[in-house]
C-alpha cells in the first residue's frame, strides 16, 4: 500500500450516482477504483452460495477474510469485471436482492473489521476514487476530497426504475422505492460505520443534475485542491 497516493471518497445512498461519477472520474484522472459496495454485495452473494447465513457473524468473518476475488480495471469500452471463485459475477451481484443482503451483512462488525484493510489496500499511485457509505468517515478519514453524494428517495427509485426497466422482469417503481427506502434506513441507523457525511464533506444533492453537472462540480472541487498533479 502506497499511503501518498491521494483519494477521493464519494459517499452517499443507493441510487445517487456515486458508482457511475466514481468510474468516469477514476478513468478520466487514471486513477485506481474502489467499488466497495460490491465486496459487501460479493460477500451477501458468497454466502449464499455456501449455504452461510446472513446473521452468522462468525462464519461471515471467516468468508469475509478468504473472499476470493479479482477486480479487473475497465478498458476502453467495458467496465470493471469482478471475478468471484473463478466465475464472472459483474451482473449478478447487481440485484436489489443481493444488495439487500449486502446491506444486512454490512451492519456486523466482524464483517466490516475483515474487510477494511482489503479496502485499505485499494489506495496506490497515482491515485483512487472509492465509493461507499463509509470512505470518508472510515476507511480514508484523511482524503483531501470528500463528496457525500445525496438525491431524493424519488428520484433514486426512478433513476434506478429506468436502469433495471427491461432487464429484470417485473421490476416496479413502488417496489423499488420500499427497497430503497428499507436500505436507507438500515444504512444509516446501523450501529457500526452509519451512513453519514463525514464532518469535511462536500455534500453534493443530485436530484436535479445531470451526470456531467456533478463531474463538473468535483472536478472543480479537484482543481481548487489541486490534487490531481
Ligand atoms: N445525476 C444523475 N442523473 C440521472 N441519472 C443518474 C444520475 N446519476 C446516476 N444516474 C443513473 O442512476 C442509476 C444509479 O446510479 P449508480 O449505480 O451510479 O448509483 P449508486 O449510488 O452507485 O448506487 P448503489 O449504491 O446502489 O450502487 C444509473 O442508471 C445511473 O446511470
Ligand atoms: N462502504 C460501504 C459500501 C456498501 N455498504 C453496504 C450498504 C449497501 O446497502 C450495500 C450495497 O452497496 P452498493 O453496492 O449499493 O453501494 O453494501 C456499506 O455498508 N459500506
Amino acid at each position: 500500500m502506497n499511503n501518498i497516493a491521494p483519494v477521493i471518497t464519494i459517499d452517499g445512498p443507493s441510487g445517487s450516482g456515486k458508482g457511475t461519477v466514481a468510474g468516469i472520474l477514476a478513468k478520466r484522472l487514471g486513477w485506481n477504483l474502489l467499488d466497495s459496495g460490491a465486496l459487501y454485495r460479493l460477500l451477501a452473494f458468497a454466502a449464499h452460495n455456501h449455504g452461510v447465513d446472513l446473521t452468522n457473524e462468525e462464519l461471515l468473518k471467516k468468508l469475509a477474510a478468504h473472499l476470493d476475488v479479482q477486480f479487473i480495471a475497465a478498458t476502453d469500452g467495458q467496465l470493471q469485471r469482478i471475478i468471484l471463485e473463478g466465475d464472472e459475477v459483474s451482473d449478478v451481484i447487481r440485484t436489489e436482492s443481493v444488495g439487500s443482503g449486502a446491506s444486512q451483512v454490512a451492519a456486523l462488525p466482524a464483517v466490516r473489521e475483515a474487510l477494511l484493510q482489503r479496502q485499505r489496500a485499494f489506495q496506490e499511485t497515482p491515485g483512487l476514487v472509492a465509493d461507499g457509505r463509509d470512505m470518508g468517515t472510515v476507511v480514508f478519514p484523511n482524503a483531501p476530497l470528500k463528496i457525500f453524494l445525496t438525491a431524493s428517495a424519488e428520484e433514486r427509485a426512478r433513476r434506478r426504475y429506468l436502469q433495471l426497466k427491461g432487464k429484470v422482469e417485473g421490476v416496479s417503481l413502488s417496489s423499488l422505492l420500499d427497497e430503497i427506502r428499507a436500505r436507507d434506513e438500515r444504512d444509516t441507523q446501523r450501529a457500526v460505520a452509519p451512513l453519514k457525511p463525514a464532518a469535511d464533506a462536500i455534500q453534493l444533492d443530485s436530484t436535479e443534475l445531470s451526470i456531467d453537472q456533478v463531474l463538473e462540480r468535483i472536478m472543480s472541487e479537484i482543481a481548487i485542491r489541486d490534487i490531481a498533479g
